[in-house]
């Protein structure tokens, strides 16, 4: 048995331990720690699982994955680096940290596997993206590529990339809740109730979202299919693009990428 103890259980440590739940681990195989009390004690109500401090969570566990905020990460190094049983594969969920941070300041030769999840892990829809450290072989990325898969899709990608990836799927799913958000207002702009504007625009998602993901045709094709001669759609894309949504998306998924490179910086004397 494999025993996985997930360290900080807020909305991206909750949506792992619930997923492996759901996926069919045991409660008995998962543990947590969390610096709330109240909220350990709402998580071991709903699932079963135990909350511990860092060093039993350390001494039980098999994998331990990080998701604490990158800026909260020193702390926890600093209390997981004394307990930590040597070979204990360490995943990191945190935006921008390196490998060689962990690497840095656990105990030489600790495997590490950087791992960029997103929230519809919650649904057993996520999209992650898996990268190996140093010290970090084939055996780990295949064991966490078996845990992450019970909760989505998984991607291998070198460690470089990881910043571009945290911009694309990492936070993507903050940018298709933003465009339904605008597109309901748009509803009610026109004078559409607000709960008939949502299901026009949620339902009208999901069913782009399952032809994009049929994977036998660009969306181009999609929505150059949609698109009729001087007809609605050319009228709204040609708004679009005279507001620059195209440029905008560039620009704002640079601007996550950066934010990622500066997290792990921040790191970097330490
Ligand atoms: N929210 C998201 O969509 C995604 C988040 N991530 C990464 O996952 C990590 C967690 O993000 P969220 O879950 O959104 O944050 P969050 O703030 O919801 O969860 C972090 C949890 O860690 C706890 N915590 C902090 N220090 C602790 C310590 N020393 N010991 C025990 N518990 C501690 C906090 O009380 C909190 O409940 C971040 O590093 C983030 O970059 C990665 C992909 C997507
Ligand atoms: O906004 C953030 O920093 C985290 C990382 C990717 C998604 N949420």
């Amino acid at each position: 048995m494999t025993t996985i103890a997930v360290l900080g259980a807020g909305k991206i440590g909750e949506a792992l331990l619930s997923g492996l739940l759901r996926g069919g681990r045991g409660a008995d195989e998962l543990v947590f720690t969390e610096k709330h009390p109240d909220r350990a004690a709402a998580l071991t109500k709903e699932y079963g699982v135990e909350g511990l401090d860092v060093a039993e969570a350390a001494r039980r566990a098999d994998v331990l994955v990080v998701a604490v905020k990158p800026q909260d990460i020193e702390p926890l190094l600093d209390e997981l680096a004394p307990v930590i049983k040597p070979g204990t594969l360490v995943v990191s969920l945190c935006a921008g940290l390196p490998t060689s941070l962990y690497e840095r300041r656990l105990p030489e030769g600790t495997p590490v596997v950087r791992v960029m999840p997103n929230t519809p892990m919650l649904v057993g829809e996520a999209m992650s993206a898996i990268s190996a450290g140093r010290y970090a072989g084939a055996d780990h990325l295949n064991l966490v590529e078996e845990l992450l898969t019970t909760v989505g899709k998984v991607a291998r990608v070198p460690e470089s990339q990881q910043d571009a990836v945290t911009a694309l799927s990492g936070s993507g799913p903050a940018y298709f809740f933003y465009l339904v958000e605008a597109m309901i207002d748009a509803g009610i702009l026109l004078g559409i109730p607000r709960d008939l504007s949502t299901q026009l625009i949620i339902q009208s998602a999901v069913g782009a979202a399952q032809m994009l993901n049929r994977n036998d045709t660009h969306p181009v094709i999609l929505r150059e299919a949609v698109t009729s001669p001087a007809g609605t759609t050319i009228m709204a894309i040609r708004e679009l693009e005279k507001h620059g949504v195209r440029a905008a998306l560039l620009a704002a998924i640079e601007a996550a990428r950066d934010r990622s490179v500066e997290l792990g910086q921040a790191h970097e004397d330490h």
